[in-house]
Protein backbone atom coordinates (compact mmCIF):
# COMPACT_ATOMS: atom_id res chain seq x y z
CA UNK A 1 0.00 0.00 0.00
CA UNK A 2 1.48 3.39 -0.98
CA UNK A 3 2.39 6.27 1.14
CA UNK A 4 1.67 9.49 -0.29
CA UNK A 5 2.49 13.36 0.42
CA UNK A 6 0.17 16.16 0.14
CA UNK A 7 1.80 17.29 -2.90
CA UNK A 8 2.11 13.51 -4.48
CA UNK A 9 -1.70 13.46 -4.03
CA UNK A 10 -1.91 16.33 -6.23
CA UNK A 11 0.43 15.41 -8.66
CA UNK A 12 -1.25 12.32 -8.62
CA UNK A 13 -4.85 13.89 -9.33
CA UNK A 14 -3.72 16.69 -11.92
CA UNK A 15 -1.93 13.33 -13.67
CA UNK A 16 -5.15 10.93 -13.69
CA UNK A 17 -7.30 14.55 -15.16
CA UNK A 18 -4.72 15.68 -17.28
CA UNK A 19 -3.32 12.52 -18.53
CA UNK A 20 -6.18 9.82 -18.46
CA UNK A 21 -8.87 12.47 -19.02
CA UNK A 22 -10.71 11.41 -16.07
CA UNK A 23 -12.73 14.47 -15.17
CA UNK A 24 -12.22 16.17 -11.35
CA UNK A 25 -15.61 16.06 -11.02
CA UNK A 26 -15.86 12.25 -11.99
CA UNK A 27 -13.12 11.79 -9.44
CA UNK A 28 -14.98 13.71 -6.73
CA UNK A 29 -18.50 11.47 -7.54
CA UNK A 30 -16.27 8.75 -6.94
CA UNK A 31 -14.66 10.20 -3.32
CA UNK A 32 -18.10 11.16 -2.06
CA UNK A 33 -19.91 8.11 -2.33
CA UNK A 34 -17.47 6.14 -0.80
CA UNK A 35 -17.71 8.39 2.14
CA UNK A 36 -21.02 8.00 2.13
CA UNK A 37 -20.87 4.22 1.90
CA UNK A 38 -18.64 4.60 4.80
CA UNK A 39 -20.63 6.88 6.79
CA UNK A 40 -23.43 3.73 6.36
CA UNK A 41 -21.13 1.19 7.35
CA UNK A 42 -20.73 3.21 10.75
CA UNK A 43 -24.71 3.53 11.34
CA UNK A 44 -25.24 -0.25 10.57
CA UNK A 45 -22.05 -1.00 13.12
CA UNK A 46 -23.36 0.98 15.47
CA UNK A 47 -26.25 -0.90 15.54
CA UNK A 48 -28.83 1.37 13.59
CA UNK A 49 -28.75 -0.38 10.81
CA UNK A 50 -30.91 -4.18 10.70
CA UNK A 51 -29.49 -4.73 7.34
CA UNK A 52 -26.58 -7.04 7.61
CA UNK A 53 -23.39 -5.78 5.95
CA UNK A 54 -23.32 -6.90 2.20
CA UNK A 55 -23.13 -10.53 2.41
CA UNK A 56 -20.02 -11.80 -0.40
CA UNK A 57 -22.40 -12.57 -3.47
CA UNK A 58 -23.09 -16.16 -3.05
CA UNK A 59 -24.27 -18.08 -6.38
CA UNK A 60 -26.17 -20.93 -6.01
CA UNK A 61 -26.83 -23.53 -8.20
CA UNK A 62 -30.06 -21.65 -9.24
CA UNK A 63 -27.87 -18.97 -10.38
CA UNK A 64 -29.39 -15.98 -8.45
CA UNK A 65 -27.36 -13.98 -5.76
CA UNK A 66 -28.20 -12.98 -2.34
CA UNK A 67 -26.95 -9.89 -1.35
CA UNK A 68 -27.54 -8.36 1.98
CA UNK A 69 -30.54 -10.10 3.82
CA UNK A 70 -33.66 -9.36 0.64
CA UNK A 71 -33.71 -10.92 -2.86
CA UNK A 72 -37.09 -10.44 -4.86
CA UNK A 73 -37.11 -14.12 -5.24
CA UNK A 74 -37.22 -14.47 -1.50
CA UNK A 75 -40.01 -11.81 -1.63
CA UNK A 76 -41.76 -14.53 -4.04
CA UNK A 77 -40.98 -17.33 -2.11
CA UNK A 78 -42.35 -15.87 1.05
CA UNK A 79 -45.86 -14.46 -0.94
CA UNK A 80 -46.08 -18.21 -2.22
CA UNK A 81 -45.05 -19.41 1.23
CA UNK A 82 -43.03 -22.17 -0.13
CA UNK A 83 -40.94 -20.77 2.71
CA UNK A 84 -37.76 -20.62 1.06
CA UNK A 85 -37.02 -20.18 -2.86
CA UNK A 86 -38.14 -23.37 -4.69
CA UNK A 87 -34.55 -24.45 -6.53
CA UNK A 88 -36.09 -25.45 -9.70
CA UNK A 89 -37.81 -22.00 -10.01
CA UNK A 90 -35.23 -19.26 -11.18
CA UNK A 91 -37.88 -16.13 -10.47
CA UNK A 92 -36.54 -12.75 -11.37
CA UNK A 93 -34.55 -11.54 -9.13
CA UNK A 94 -33.42 -7.57 -8.88
CA UNK A 95 -30.98 -6.90 -5.61
CA UNK A 96 -30.50 -3.34 -4.14
CA UNK A 97 -27.39 -1.56 -3.94
CA UNK A 98 -27.01 -2.44 -0.26
CA UNK A 99 -23.61 -0.29 0.44
CA UNK A 100 -25.74 2.86 0.15
CA UNK A 101 -28.86 1.53 2.06
CA UNK A 102 -29.57 1.88 5.32
CA UNK A 103 -32.65 0.51 7.16
CA UNK A 104 -32.83 2.81 9.94
CA UNK A 105 -31.83 6.07 7.88
CA UNK A 106 -34.83 7.83 8.99
CA UNK A 107 -32.77 7.78 12.61
CA UNK A 108 -30.08 9.92 11.54
CA UNK A 109 -29.23 13.11 10.62
CA UNK A 110 -25.62 13.98 9.70
CA UNK A 111 -24.15 17.28 9.37
CA UNK A 112 -22.07 17.96 6.72
CA UNK A 113 -19.26 20.51 7.45
CA UNK A 114 -17.91 22.10 4.21
CA UNK A 115 -15.12 23.60 3.76
CA UNK A 116 -14.05 25.70 0.88
CA UNK A 117 -11.99 23.40 -1.20
CA UNK A 118 -12.36 19.90 -2.97
CA UNK A 119 -12.54 18.54 0.27
CA UNK A 120 -15.54 20.22 0.93
CA UNK A 121 -16.71 19.08 -2.35
CA UNK A 122 -16.64 15.45 -1.53
CA UNK A 123 -18.52 16.26 1.04
CA UNK A 124 -20.88 18.03 -0.65
CA UNK A 125 -21.57 14.77 -3.33
CA UNK A 126 -21.29 12.44 0.07
CA UNK A 127 -24.51 14.40 1.46
CA UNK A 128 -26.26 13.42 -1.78
CA UNK A 129 -25.72 9.97 -1.91
CA UNK A 130 -26.12 10.09 1.84
CA UNK A 131 -29.69 12.22 1.44
CA UNK A 132 -30.78 9.44 -1.73
CA UNK A 133 -30.02 6.14 1.63
CA UNK A 134 -32.85 8.50 3.35
CA UNK A 135 -30.37 9.86 6.06
CA UNK A 136 -31.17 13.64 6.98
CA UNK A 137 -28.25 15.94 5.80
CA UNK A 138 -27.42 19.74 6.75
CA UNK A 139 -24.70 21.21 5.02
CA UNK A 140 -22.66 23.40 7.17
CA UNK A 141 -20.82 25.69 5.32
CA UNK A 142 -17.87 27.14 6.92
CA UNK A 143 -17.60 30.40 4.43
CA UNK A 144 -20.78 31.64 2.59
CA UNK A 145 -21.34 28.64 -0.43
CA UNK A 146 -21.26 31.14 -3.26
CA UNK A 147 -17.21 31.56 -2.33
CA UNK A 148 -16.54 27.84 -3.45
CA UNK A 149 -15.19 27.54 -7.16
CA UNK A 150 -14.40 24.87 -9.74
CA UNK A 151 -15.98 21.38 -9.28
CA UNK A 152 -16.71 22.18 -5.37
CA UNK A 153 -19.09 24.66 -6.80
CA UNK A 154 -20.84 21.99 -9.10
CA UNK A 155 -21.70 20.04 -5.91
CA UNK A 156 -23.26 23.28 -4.17
CA UNK A 157 -25.37 23.55 -6.97
CA UNK A 158 -26.22 19.80 -7.67
CA UNK A 159 -27.12 19.80 -3.57
CA UNK A 160 -28.79 23.12 -3.76
CA UNK A 161 -30.91 21.62 -6.93
CA UNK A 162 -31.54 18.33 -4.59
CA UNK A 163 -32.87 20.77 -1.72
CA UNK A 164 -30.34 19.99 0.57
CA UNK A 165 -30.85 21.96 3.81
CA UNK A 166 -27.79 24.08 4.61
CA UNK A 167 -27.13 26.85 6.65
CA UNK A 168 -23.88 29.44 6.89
CA UNK A 169 -21.92 28.88 10.20
CA UNK A 170 -21.80 32.33 11.86
CA UNK A 171 -25.24 33.18 10.02
CA UNK A 172 -27.40 30.73 10.74
CA UNK A 173 -28.48 28.84 13.41
CA UNK A 174 -26.51 25.31 14.03
CA UNK A 175 -26.96 23.16 16.70
CA UNK A 176 -24.64 19.62 16.83
CA UNK A 177 -26.76 18.59 20.05
CA UNK A 178 -29.70 17.85 17.31
CA UNK A 179 -27.42 15.42 14.85
CA UNK A 180 -26.42 11.85 15.58
CA UNK A 181 -23.11 12.36 13.29
CA UNK A 182 -21.05 14.80 11.47
CA UNK A 183 -18.87 14.50 8.34
CA UNK A 184 -15.65 17.02 8.47
CA UNK A 185 -15.33 18.04 5.14
CA UNK A 186 -13.55 21.22 6.32
CA UNK A 187 -10.10 20.61 5.08
CA UNK A 188 -7.83 17.84 3.25
CA UNK A 189 -4.61 17.90 1.50
CA UNK A 190 -4.97 21.28 1.02
CA UNK A 191 -4.71 22.72 4.09
CA UNK A 192 -2.10 25.33 5.72
CA UNK A 193 -1.27 25.82 8.78
CA UNK A 194 -3.45 25.45 11.86
CA UNK A 195 -6.89 25.66 10.96
CA UNK A 196 -8.07 29.31 10.85
CA UNK A 197 -11.61 31.45 11.93
CA UNK A 198 -15.11 29.41 11.07
CA UNK A 199 -12.67 26.42 10.35
CA UNK A 200 -11.49 26.27 13.88
CA UNK A 201 -14.78 27.27 16.07
CA UNK A 202 -16.48 24.34 13.80
CA UNK A 203 -13.71 21.67 14.42
CA UNK A 204 -13.68 23.27 18.27
CA UNK A 205 -17.71 22.81 18.46
CA UNK A 206 -17.64 19.25 16.42
CA UNK A 207 -15.31 17.97 18.86
CA UNK A 208 -16.71 18.95 22.22
CA UNK A 209 -20.01 17.74 20.74
CA UNK A 210 -19.80 14.02 21.63
CA UNK A 211 -20.81 13.05 17.84
CA UNK A 212 -19.62 10.64 16.00
CA UNK A 213 -17.24 11.84 13.35
CA UNK A 214 -16.43 10.68 10.10
CA UNK A 215 -13.47 13.01 8.27
CA UNK A 216 -13.07 13.18 4.59
CA UNK A 217 -9.49 12.20 3.18
CA UNK A 218 -7.56 13.64 6.47
CA UNK A 219 -9.10 15.01 9.71
CA UNK A 220 -9.50 18.71 9.65
CA UNK A 221 -6.71 20.20 11.54
CA UNK A 222 -4.41 17.04 10.35
CA UNK A 223 -0.76 18.25 8.95
CA UNK A 224 -1.05 14.90 5.89
CA UNK A 225 2.49 14.78 5.53
CA UNK A 226 3.77 15.07 9.42
CA UNK A 227 1.23 13.61 11.23
CA UNK A 228 1.46 16.68 13.47
CA UNK A 229 -2.28 18.07 14.80
CA UNK A 230 -2.59 21.83 14.71
CA UNK A 231 -4.76 23.20 17.46
CA UNK A 232 -7.92 22.12 16.99
CA UNK A 233 -7.75 19.16 15.06
CA UNK A 234 -10.52 16.45 14.48
CA UNK A 235 -10.74 13.65 16.34
CA UNK A 236 -12.33 11.05 14.19
CA UNK A 237 -13.96 7.86 14.94
CA UNK A 238 -13.27 7.13 10.77
CA UNK A 239 -11.00 8.64 8.38
CA UNK A 240 -12.23 8.37 4.74
CA UNK A 241 -8.40 8.32 3.20
CA UNK A 242 -9.48 8.52 -0.35
CA UNK A 243 -7.12 7.16 -3.50
CA UNK A 244 -3.71 7.02 -1.44
CA UNK A 245 -2.83 6.44 2.31
CA UNK A 246 -1.78 10.02 3.50
CA UNK A 247 1.67 9.71 5.26
CA UNK A 248 0.40 11.73 8.59
CA UNK A 249 -2.21 9.24 9.17
CA UNK A 250 0.56 6.74 10.08
CA UNK A 251 2.66 9.26 12.41
CA UNK A 252 1.47 10.01 16.07
CA UNK A 253 -0.48 12.41 17.32
CA UNK A 254 -2.18 12.47 13.34
CA UNK A 255 -2.81 8.37 13.62
CA UNK A 256 -4.50 8.68 16.67
CA UNK A 257 -6.60 11.64 15.64
CA UNK A 258 -7.49 9.75 12.70
CA UNK A 259 -9.61 6.84 14.35
CA UNK A 260 -10.22 3.55 12.00
CA UNK A 261 -8.36 4.50 8.56
CA UNK A 262 -10.35 3.23 5.73
CA UNK A 263 -8.69 3.84 2.24
CA UNK A 264 -11.10 3.96 -0.37
CA UNK A 265 -10.40 4.21 -4.56
CA UNK A 266 -11.50 6.79 -6.18
CA UNK A 267 -10.41 5.90 -10.01
CA UNK A 268 -6.76 6.89 -9.31
CA UNK A 269 -4.76 3.77 -10.46
CA UNK A 270 -2.24 2.83 -7.86
CA UNK A 271 0.20 2.26 -11.34
CA UNK A 272 0.45 6.37 -11.50
CA UNK A 273 1.86 5.80 -7.95
CA UNK A 274 4.96 4.00 -9.34
CA UNK A 275 5.33 6.10 -12.33
CA UNK A 276 5.29 8.87 -10.30
CA UNK A 277 7.88 7.54 -8.48
CA UNK A 278 6.58 6.72 -5.05
CA UNK A 279 8.53 4.76 -2.48
CA UNK A 280 7.32 4.51 0.70
CA UNK A 281 4.86 2.12 2.04
CA UNK A 282 2.91 0.60 4.75
CA UNK A 283 4.49 -2.35 5.48
CA UNK A 284 1.63 -4.81 5.05
CA UNK A 285 2.69 -8.91 4.61
CA UNK A 286 1.69 -7.91 0.29
CA UNK A 287 4.92 -4.65 0.66
CA UNK A 288 6.93 -7.34 2.08
CA UNK A 289 6.22 -10.28 -0.35
CA UNK A 290 6.36 -7.56 -3.79
CA UNK A 291 8.31 -5.16 -2.96
CA UNK A 292 11.06 -6.69 -0.59
CA UNK A 293 10.60 -9.89 -2.08
CA UNK A 294 10.33 -11.79 1.30
CA UNK A 295 9.83 -15.10 2.02
CA UNK A 296 7.48 -14.80 4.83
CA UNK A 297 6.89 -18.83 5.43
CA UNK A 298 11.08 -18.43 6.70
CA UNK A 299 10.20 -22.88 5.64
CA UNK A 300 13.26 -24.57 6.78
CA UNK A 301 14.97 -26.75 4.40
CA UNK A 302 15.00 -30.77 4.84
CA UNK A 303 18.65 -30.77 4.84
CA UNK A 304 19.73 -27.71 6.88
CA UNK A 305 22.00 -27.49 9.47
CA UNK A 306 22.96 -24.77 11.72
CA UNK A 307 25.35 -23.94 9.73
CA UNK A 308 22.98 -23.20 6.64
CA UNK A 309 21.23 -20.13 8.94
CA UNK A 310 23.96 -18.30 9.19
CA UNK A 311 25.80 -17.27 12.33
CA UNK A 312 25.59 -14.34 14.37
CA UNK A 313 28.38 -12.23 16.47
CA UNK A 314 26.98 -10.05 19.36
CA UNK A 315 29.36 -7.19 20.92
CA UNK A 316 27.30 -6.74 24.10
CA UNK A 317 26.67 -5.96 27.74
CA UNK A 318 28.42 -4.81 30.50
CA UNK A 319 28.08 -6.12 34.29
CA UNK A 320 25.23 -3.76 35.19
CA UNK A 321 23.44 -4.57 31.90
CA UNK A 322 24.65 -8.22 30.87
CA UNK A 323 20.53 -8.85 30.08
CA UNK A 324 20.94 -5.98 26.81
CA UNK A 325 23.28 -8.88 25.52
CA UNK A 326 21.47 -11.77 26.41
CA UNK A 327 18.37 -10.82 25.07
CA UNK A 328 19.96 -9.78 21.90
CA UNK A 329 21.50 -13.19 22.10
CA UNK A 330 18.86 -15.35 22.66
CA UNK A 331 16.53 -13.52 19.92
CA UNK A 332 19.19 -13.65 17.15
CA UNK A 333 18.14 -17.31 17.65
CA UNK A 334 14.46 -17.30 17.93
CA UNK A 335 14.57 -15.76 14.68
CA UNK A 336 15.85 -18.56 13.30
CA UNK A 337 19.66 -18.26 12.68
CA UNK A 338 22.31 -21.10 13.34
CA UNK A 339 24.54 -20.13 15.77
CA UNK A 340 25.16 -16.87 18.23
CA UNK A 341 28.60 -15.83 19.53
CA UNK A 342 28.37 -13.37 22.23
CA UNK A 343 31.29 -11.27 22.38
CA UNK A 344 31.46 -10.43 25.82
CA UNK A 345 33.62 -8.74 28.40
CA UNK A 346 35.89 -11.27 30.31
CA UNK A 347 34.53 -10.59 34.11
CA UNK A 348 31.35 -10.74 33.20
CA UNK A 349 31.47 -14.57 31.89
CA UNK A 350 31.17 -16.50 34.55
CA UNK A 351 28.01 -14.81 35.73
CA UNK A 352 26.20 -15.99 32.66
CA UNK A 353 27.52 -19.13 31.55
CA UNK A 354 24.25 -21.32 31.22
CA UNK A 355 21.95 -17.85 30.88
CA UNK A 356 21.07 -19.60 27.90
CA UNK A 357 22.85 -22.49 26.70
CA UNK A 358 22.41 -22.47 23.03
CA UNK A 359 24.94 -19.06 23.07
CA UNK A 360 28.43 -19.57 22.83
CA UNK A 361 30.41 -17.13 24.67
CA UNK A 362 33.74 -15.69 23.51
CA UNK A 363 35.54 -13.29 26.26
CA UNK A 364 37.24 -10.47 25.02
CA UNK A 365 39.63 -7.63 27.03
CA UNK A 366 40.27 -8.05 30.68
CA UNK A 367 39.27 -4.99 32.38
CA UNK A 368 38.44 -5.50 35.78
CA UNK A 369 35.42 -4.02 36.10
CA UNK A 370 33.61 -6.02 33.23
CA UNK A 371 33.40 -2.74 30.85
CA UNK A 372 34.67 -2.60 27.20
CA UNK A 373 37.92 -1.52 26.49
CA UNK A 374 39.61 0.41 23.34
CA UNK A 375 42.04 -3.47 22.79
CA UNK A 376 38.69 -5.61 22.28
CA UNK A 377 38.38 -4.08 18.82
CA UNK A 378 41.12 -6.62 17.37
CA UNK A 379 39.36 -9.63 19.36
CA UNK A 380 36.16 -9.09 17.98
CA UNK A 381 37.70 -8.51 14.27
CA UNK A 382 38.69 -11.49 14.21
CA UNK A 383 35.81 -13.09 15.55
CA UNK A 384 33.75 -11.59 12.99
CA UNK A 385 35.98 -13.36 10.04
CA UNK A 386 34.10 -16.36 10.80
CA UNK A 387 30.45 -14.46 11.45
CA UNK A 388 28.02 -13.26 8.54
CA UNK A 389 26.86 -9.90 10.62
CA UNK A 390 27.55 -8.40 13.41
CA UNK A 391 25.53 -6.82 16.03
CA UNK A 392 27.08 -3.89 18.79
CA UNK A 393 25.60 -2.01 21.07
CA UNK A 394 23.09 -3.57 23.79
CA UNK A 395 24.32 -2.68 27.10
CA UNK A 396 27.51 -1.64 25.86
CA UNK A 397 28.26 1.22 27.90
CA UNK A 398 30.69 3.77 27.25
CA UNK A 399 34.42 3.44 27.72
CA UNK A 400 38.08 5.04 26.88
CA UNK A 401 38.75 5.14 23.41
CA UNK A 402 35.62 3.80 22.20
CA UNK A 403 35.07 6.12 19.24
CA UNK A 404 38.02 4.76 17.47
CA UNK A 405 37.05 1.23 18.26
CA UNK A 406 33.87 1.84 16.63
CA UNK A 407 35.36 3.20 14.05
CA UNK A 408 37.68 -0.01 13.35
CA UNK A 409 34.85 -2.14 13.27
CA UNK A 410 33.00 0.05 11.10
CA UNK A 411 35.94 -0.09 8.85
CA UNK A 412 37.61 -3.49 9.23
CA UNK A 413 34.44 -5.69 9.35
CA UNK A 414 33.43 -7.68 6.19
CA UNK A 415 30.35 -8.38 7.15
CA UNK A 416 27.32 -6.17 7.71
CA UNK A 417 26.75 -4.35 10.93
CA UNK A 418 23.54 -4.21 13.33
CA UNK A 419 24.62 -0.96 15.49
CA UNK A 420 22.27 -0.32 18.16
CA UNK A 421 22.23 1.63 21.73
CA UNK A 422 25.67 3.16 22.98
CA UNK A 423 27.35 2.12 19.79
CA UNK A 424 24.94 4.39 18.51
CA UNK A 425 25.54 6.98 21.28
CA UNK A 426 29.60 6.78 20.17
CA UNK A 427 28.74 7.15 16.42
CA UNK A 428 26.93 10.34 17.30
CA UNK A 429 29.95 11.86 18.48
CA UNK A 430 31.90 11.94 14.90
CA UNK A 431 31.31 12.98 11.60
CA UNK A 432 31.87 9.25 10.41
CA UNK A 433 31.04 10.17 6.93
CA UNK A 434 34.68 10.36 6.86
CA UNK A 435 35.52 6.74 7.48
CA UNK A 436 36.38 4.51 4.97
CA UNK A 437 33.49 3.20 3.05
CA UNK A 438 31.95 -0.15 3.68
CA UNK A 439 30.83 -2.71 1.20
CA UNK A 440 28.64 -4.49 3.42
CA UNK A 441 25.16 -2.67 4.57
CA UNK A 442 24.91 -0.89 7.83
CA UNK A 443 21.65 -0.97 9.89
CA UNK A 444 21.06 1.80 12.95
CA UNK A 445 18.01 1.17 15.16
CA UNK A 446 17.73 4.09 17.06
CA UNK A 447 14.93 4.83 19.29
CA UNK A 448 13.74 8.60 18.77
CA UNK A 449 16.33 9.89 21.94
CA UNK A 450 19.08 8.21 20.24
CA UNK A 451 18.19 9.39 16.45
CA UNK A 452 18.05 13.02 18.23
CA UNK A 453 21.71 12.43 18.53
CA UNK A 454 22.77 10.94 15.84
CA UNK A 455 21.06 14.10 13.74
CA UNK A 456 22.03 16.70 16.39
CA UNK A 457 17.75 17.74 16.95
CA UNK A 458 15.82 16.93 19.45
CA UNK A 459 13.19 14.45 20.00
CA UNK A 460 10.39 16.41 19.56
CA UNK A 461 11.72 17.70 16.23
CA UNK A 462 12.95 13.87 15.51
CA UNK A 463 8.81 13.09 16.00
CA UNK A 464 8.04 15.79 14.14
CA UNK A 465 7.99 14.19 10.97
CA UNK A 466 9.59 10.53 11.80
CA UNK A 467 9.32 9.09 7.54
CA UNK A 468 11.00 12.60 6.31
CA UNK A 469 13.18 12.52 8.76
CA UNK A 470 14.61 8.58 8.31
CA UNK A 471 14.58 9.31 4.34
CA UNK A 472 16.74 12.14 4.94
CA UNK A 473 19.10 10.62 7.11
CA UNK A 474 19.35 6.99 5.09
CA UNK A 475 20.07 8.45 1.84
CA UNK A 476 22.34 11.43 2.91
CA UNK A 477 24.34 8.80 5.29
CA UNK A 478 24.28 5.76 2.86
CA UNK A 479 22.56 3.48 5.80
CA UNK A 480 19.36 1.63 6.41
CA UNK A 481 17.72 3.43 9.31
CA UNK A 482 15.14 1.77 11.53
CA UNK A 483 13.66 4.52 13.69
CA UNK A 484 12.04 2.42 16.38
CA UNK A 485 8.77 3.81 18.16
CA UNK A 486 5.13 3.65 17.68
CA UNK A 487 4.94 2.88 13.82
CA UNK A 488 8.60 2.23 13.12
CA UNK A 489 9.75 3.68 10.06
CA UNK A 490 12.47 1.20 8.11
CA UNK A 491 14.34 3.75 5.32
CA UNK A 492 16.69 3.06 2.59
CA UNK A 493 19.68 4.56 1.23
CA UNK A 494 18.18 4.50 -1.92
CA UNK A 495 14.51 6.60 -0.70
CA UNK A 496 12.37 3.90 0.06
CA UNK A 497 10.71 3.73 3.20
CA UNK A 498 8.22 1.30 4.82
CA UNK A 499 6.25 1.82 8.19
CA UNK A 500 5.37 -0.81 10.27
CA UNK A 501 2.32 -1.41 12.69
CA UNK A 502 2.25 -4.29 14.20
CA UNK A 503 2.95 -3.90 17.58
CA UNK A 504 1.93 -2.99 20.60
CA UNK A 505 2.07 -0.09 23.27
CA UNK A 506 3.14 -2.71 26.15
CA UNK A 507 5.98 -2.93 24.34
CA UNK A 508 7.20 0.37 25.67
CA UNK A 509 9.57 -1.75 27.93
CA UNK A 510 13.73 -2.01 28.69
CA UNK A 511 15.22 -4.51 26.34
CA UNK A 512 12.44 -4.18 24.14
CA UNK A 513 15.13 -2.78 21.63
CA UNK A 514 17.88 -5.18 22.57
CA UNK A 515 15.37 -7.97 21.35
CA UNK A 516 14.89 -6.47 17.96
CA UNK A 517 18.74 -5.93 17.35
CA UNK A 518 18.67 -9.46 17.84
CA UNK A 519 15.79 -10.36 15.33
CA UNK A 520 17.31 -8.09 12.63
CA UNK A 521 20.51 -9.58 13.04
CA UNK A 522 19.66 -13.16 13.07
CA UNK A 523 17.55 -12.76 9.46
CA UNK A 524 20.77 -11.24 8.38
CA UNK A 525 22.61 -13.99 8.96
CA UNK A 526 20.41 -16.34 7.17
CA UNK A 527 21.12 -13.99 3.71
CA UNK A 528 17.94 -11.62 3.89
CA UNK A 529 19.62 -8.34 2.32
CA UNK A 530 19.36 -5.96 4.65
CA UNK A 531 16.85 -3.96 3.92
CA UNK A 532 14.58 -7.16 4.18
CA UNK A 533 15.95 -8.17 7.60
CA UNK A 534 15.10 -4.63 8.73
CA UNK A 535 11.59 -4.48 7.38
CA UNK A 536 11.01 -8.29 7.87
CA UNK A 537 12.62 -7.76 11.70
CA UNK A 538 10.37 -4.74 12.56
CA UNK A 539 7.27 -6.84 11.03
CA UNK A 540 8.20 -9.91 13.13
CA UNK A 541 9.28 -8.41 16.16
CA UNK A 542 5.79 -6.32 16.56
CA UNK A 543 3.72 -9.03 15.99
CA UNK A 544 5.21 -11.09 18.75
CA UNK A 545 4.91 -8.13 21.04
CA UNK A 546 1.39 -7.94 20.55
CA UNK A 547 1.06 -12.16 20.80
CA UNK A 548 2.90 -11.47 24.16
CA UNK A 549 0.70 -8.62 25.60
CA UNK A 550 -2.44 -10.55 24.63
CA UNK A 551 -0.75 -13.21 26.85
CA UNK A 552 -0.46 -11.36 29.79
CA UNK A 553 -3.83 -9.87 32.01
CA UNK A 554 -2.16 -6.59 31.70
CA UNK A 555 -0.07 -5.59 28.63
CA UNK A 556 1.69 -3.21 31.48
CA UNK A 557 3.21 -6.64 32.64
CA UNK A 558 4.72 -7.32 29.43
CA UNK A 559 8.87 -7.71 29.53
CA UNK A 560 11.54 -8.00 26.71
CA UNK A 561 11.98 -11.78 27.53
CA UNK A 562 8.42 -12.28 26.38
CA UNK A 563 8.52 -10.94 23.20
CA UNK A 564 11.36 -13.62 22.44
CA UNK A 565 8.64 -16.20 23.36
CA UNK A 566 6.71 -15.44 20.85
CA UNK A 567 8.91 -15.07 18.07
N1 LIG B 1 -9.85 15.98 -8.16
C1 LIG B 1 -10.61 16.09 -7.08
O1 LIG B 1 -11.64 16.73 -7.01
C2 LIG B 1 -10.16 15.38 -5.90
C3 LIG B 1 -10.34 15.99 -4.69
N2 LIG B 1 -9.94 15.42 -3.57
C4 LIG B 1 -10.21 16.13 -2.34
O2 LIG B 1 -9.63 17.42 -2.43
C5 LIG B 1 -8.93 17.71 -1.24
C6 LIG B 1 -7.90 18.74 -1.54
O3 LIG B 1 -8.64 19.83 -1.99
P1 LIG B 1 -8.04 21.32 -2.08
O4 LIG B 1 -9.05 22.13 -2.78
O5 LIG B 1 -6.67 21.24 -2.63
O6 LIG B 1 -7.88 21.81 -0.59
P2 LIG B 1 -8.82 21.64 0.66
O7 LIG B 1 -10.18 21.20 0.25
O8 LIG B 1 -8.05 20.82 1.60
O9 LIG B 1 -9.02 23.12 1.30
C7 LIG B 1 -8.18 24.09 1.05
C8 LIG B 1 -8.93 25.38 1.19
O10 LIG B 1 -9.15 25.66 2.55
C9 LIG B 1 -8.60 26.94 2.88
N3 LIG B 1 -7.59 26.69 3.89
C10 LIG B 1 -6.38 26.14 3.73
N4 LIG B 1 -5.74 26.05 4.92
C11 LIG B 1 -6.59 26.60 5.83
C12 LIG B 1 -6.51 26.82 7.24
N5 LIG B 1 -5.41 26.45 7.94
N6 LIG B 1 -7.56 27.40 7.87
C13 LIG B 1 -8.65 27.78 7.15
N7 LIG B 1 -8.80 27.60 5.81
C14 LIG B 1 -7.76 27.02 5.18
C15 LIG B 1 -8.03 27.52 1.62
O11 LIG B 1 -8.89 28.53 1.23
C16 LIG B 1 -8.09 26.42 0.61
O12 LIG B 1 -8.74 26.81 -0.55
C17 LIG B 1 -8.44 16.37 -0.80
O13 LIG B 1 -8.13 16.34 0.58
C18 LIG B 1 -9.64 15.49 -1.11
O14 LIG B 1 -10.59 15.55 -0.08
C19 LIG B 1 -9.48 14.04 -3.58
O15 LIG B 1 -8.10 14.02 -3.38
C20 LIG B 1 -9.81 13.30 -4.83
C21 LIG B 1 -9.53 14.07 -6.05
K1 LIG C 1 -11.33 16.63 6.25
Amino acid sequence: MYLVTAQQMRELDRETIERLGIPAIALMENAGRAIAEEIIALCRRRGRGSAAPASAGSYEAGGYSVVGEYSIADGHAKASGSGGVDAAWKGFMVSDDVALTLDSAAAEHWLILVGKGNNGGDGLAAARYLSEAGVAVTLVYAVPPESLTGEAALQRDAAAAMGLSAVVYGRDRLDFAECSGILDALLGTGAAGAPRGAYAELIAAANSSGKAIVSADIPSGLNADTGETHEPCIHASVTVCLAFLKRGLLQYPGAAAAGHVVVRSIGIPASLAREAGVTTYLLTPEVLRTRLDVDLSRCRSPEGHKGTYGHVLVAAGTMPMSGAGLLSARAALRSGCGLVTWALPQKLLPFVIGAAPELMLAAVGSSPDGSWEAGTAAELLKLSVERDVMAVGPGLGRFTGDNDWLRRLWEETACPLVIDADALNILAEQDYSSWNNRRQPVILTPHPGEMARLAGLSTAEVQHDRIGLALAYAQEHGVILVLKGAHTVIATPEGQAYVNTTGHPGMGTGGAGDVLTGVISGLLAQGLKAVQAAAFGVYLHGLAGERAAYRRHNPASLIAGDIIEEL
